[in-house]
């Protein structure tokens, strides 16, 4: 029988999906029912609720799933150092302690920033197993022009950045050009090598829950190994209704090609009740196999915080400040 380790160790082997031929046909097919979708995510925050132990482990795997971010203008060296620490770890030594949770060595999943920070994250994080995740290609509106967006992804990749998130152009898919999309996305994956492309599709701006699917499905024939929501820079950024069709997407795409992709809501996700409405509809919808770093984060600045505290109220029952729980 397969221990734990062996059966994580055999998941993160499995094949990285590759670059497939743009099939129109299966594209031009998909159709979305909106109002079906929003019935199936109503019930979701309501119909599973996990309570005290159930809800301090998942909160662990919830932490264990993010890509801790920061993207702001003002970032400086000292903001990414510091929040590497945090990376390292994640929750206060008191609480890990009270929790009996030392020997897991608890991180995130990773550390997200602009490529100008890619170069301090590495270096703040060596000793660990936690990649850098750098967001390139002219985010977060992807409209630098194509050859820029390239040296961009090469560049990380060279600072050591093993995870890249890409945007898509969004008048790519406002146009109904799946086979410009399908081009940018495909050489955004040649330009990435080794490194894992998380593909933007940044949502909010796509008009359409039909169009959201078309552009996962088109991301996913051209080699994305993630398709994630938003930069968190959009008007409306991750919602349950657009996970649900991304997820559905890649569900069908499983089905058909056998390949798993990942999902990664990101953009609004602060509080830990929310972490658990996304680790549901991941569950029912996808299954355990999916609620594994490699194949499930979230996109998260803001979110940590709140987790730390909600470990903290089940260990004590006392809600602490939002400001004892500082992301550095
Ligand atoms: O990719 C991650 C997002 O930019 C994070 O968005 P957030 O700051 O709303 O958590």
């Amino acid at each position: 029988m397969q221990t734990e380790v062996e059966r994580v160790t055999a998941m993160t082997h499995e094949q990285r999906n590759p670059i497939s031929p743009l099939d129109l046909g299966w594209v031009n097919s998909i159709r979305v029912n909106r109002s079906a979708v929003e019935r199936r995510v109503s019930s979701l925050p309501n119909r599973r609720t996990v309570k005290k132990d159930w809800q301090a482990a998942w909160l662990l795997k919830a932490i264990s799933c993010m890509d801790l971010t920061t993207l702001s203008g003002d970032d400086t060296v000292g903001t990414v150092q510091r929040l590497c620490l945090k990376a390292r770890q994640p929750i206060r030594g008191d609480l890990v302690d009270a929790l009996g949770i030392r020997s897991l060595n608890l991180t995130v999943g990773a550390v997200c920033v602009y490529h100008t920070f890619v170069a301090t994250a590495v270096q703040s994080l060596q000793g660990t197993a936690i990649p850098v995740a750098a967001v390139s290609t002219g985010f977060p509106a992807g409209l630098s022009p194509m050859e820029l967006r390239l040296r961009e992804i090469e560049a990380s990749v060279a600072a050591g950045a093993r995870e890249i998130d890409i945007v898509i152009s969004r008048h790519l898919v406002l146009n109904g050009d799946w086979q410009g999309l399908y081009d940018e996305v495909r050489a955004f994956r040649e330009a990435c090598g080794e490194a894992h492309m998380k593909t933007i599709l940044a949502t909010g701006e796509l008009g359409t829950l039909r169009n959201i699917a078309q552009a996962s499905l088109v991301c996913m024939l051209a080699g994305a190994d993630f398709i994630k929501t938003s930069t968190g820079k959009e008007p409306v950024n991750a919602t349950l209704p657009v996970s649900l069709v991304m997820v559905r997407a890649i569900r069908d795409y499983h089905e058909q090609t056998g390949y798993k992709v990942g999902f990664k809501p990101a953009g609004g996700i602060r509080t830990a009740k929310q972490s658990l409405d996304w680790l549901a509809l991941i569950k029912e919808e996808l299954g355990d196999q999916w609620l594994h770093p490699h194949l499930f984060r979230y996109g998260a600045s803001a979110l940590l915080g709140d987790i730390e505290r909600q470990l903290e109220h089940y260990l004590t029952g006392q809600y602490s400040s939002a400001i004892r729980h500082p992301m550095g």
